[in-house]
């Protein structure tokens, strides 16, 4: 596992869109997206650099790792609209190329075994990006979450729906359930990059790099994956141990 400490977010963004540029220039690639407000730097720097630099997403397609339950698409905090706002519409970026579970499909446990087979017969993911939770989710695995899960739909955490209620008009509007990417599916992308800013984050980190690998902080899993960068500011990585933040 590569830790990246950085004084900022800005060069937190800057970090991993190095690791993303190096995989979009290489040749077709399927990237994973993550949504959240985690990774929207990274995105800008991206877009920039497409802008900027012609870097391309053209030979390029990715699946977001998850979606509310009961969203129209249309909803501006649909993880579909999200990614396509943030990210997707300002880039070259097949819209098509960008698929998500469906979180108005009339059976959501139908579609999420589409899903999880969509992934599959795209000969899964190359480059996953990861956000975590601060009760330690990854996707939207909860706490309690079986480590080698796939696809599937689960409950929100009451602590994720206090969370993301700042993106909504009031919490009774954040959706209760979701299908997520599960924590085997996301443990077959051939590589992870986990991004994780703010102090809120500093306790689920610490827990995820050097806890228990339990289903307790499902972001734990990390450790049993033999790819993985994690790229954090000083504030996310203020638990951790003395020898990662030396590293940086
Ligand atoms: O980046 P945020 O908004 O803090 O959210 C943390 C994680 O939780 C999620 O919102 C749930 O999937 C992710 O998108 C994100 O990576």
């Amino acid at each position: 596992m590569e830790i990246r400490i950085e004084a900022h977010v800005a060069h937190v963004a800057v970090s991993a869109a190095d690791v993303l540029e190096s995989y979009i220039r290489s040749g077709p690639v399927t990237l994973g997206l993550a949504t959240g407000s985690t990774p929207v730097p990274t995105y800008r720097e991206l877009i920039r650099r497409h802008r900027e630099e012609g870097l391309s997403f053209a030979r390029s397609r990715a699946f977001l790792l998850d979606e509310y339950v009961g969203l129209a698409r249309s909803h501006p905090e649909s993880y579909y609209s999200v990614i396509r706002s943030e990210f997707v519409s300002h880039v070259d970026l097949a819209d098509t190329a960008v698929q998500s579970p469906a979180g108005q499909a009339t059976d959501p446990e139908q579609e999420a075994a589409r899903y999880e087979a969509a992934i599959r017969s795209a000969g899964g993911v190359d480059i996953q990006v990861l956000g975590i939770g601060s009760n330690g989710h990854i996707g939207f695995n909860e706490p309690g979450e079986h480590l080698d899960s796939r696809t599937h739909v689960g409950l929100l955490a009451e602590q994720t729906r206090t969370d993301n209620a700042r993106f909504f008009e009031s919490i009774d509007d954040v959706p209760r359930r979701c299908i997520t990417q599960g924590l085997g599916t996301i443990r077959e992308a051939r590589h992870l990059l986990l991004i994780a800013t703010g102090a809120a984050k500093a306790e689920a980190l610490a827990a995820a790099l050097h806890g228990p690998i339990t289903s307790d902080c499902p972001a734990s899993v990390l450790q049993l994956h033999e790819n993985v960068t994690v790229i954090a500011d000083k504030a996310a990585a203020s638990r951790l141990q003395r020898a990662d933040c030396g590293a940086a």
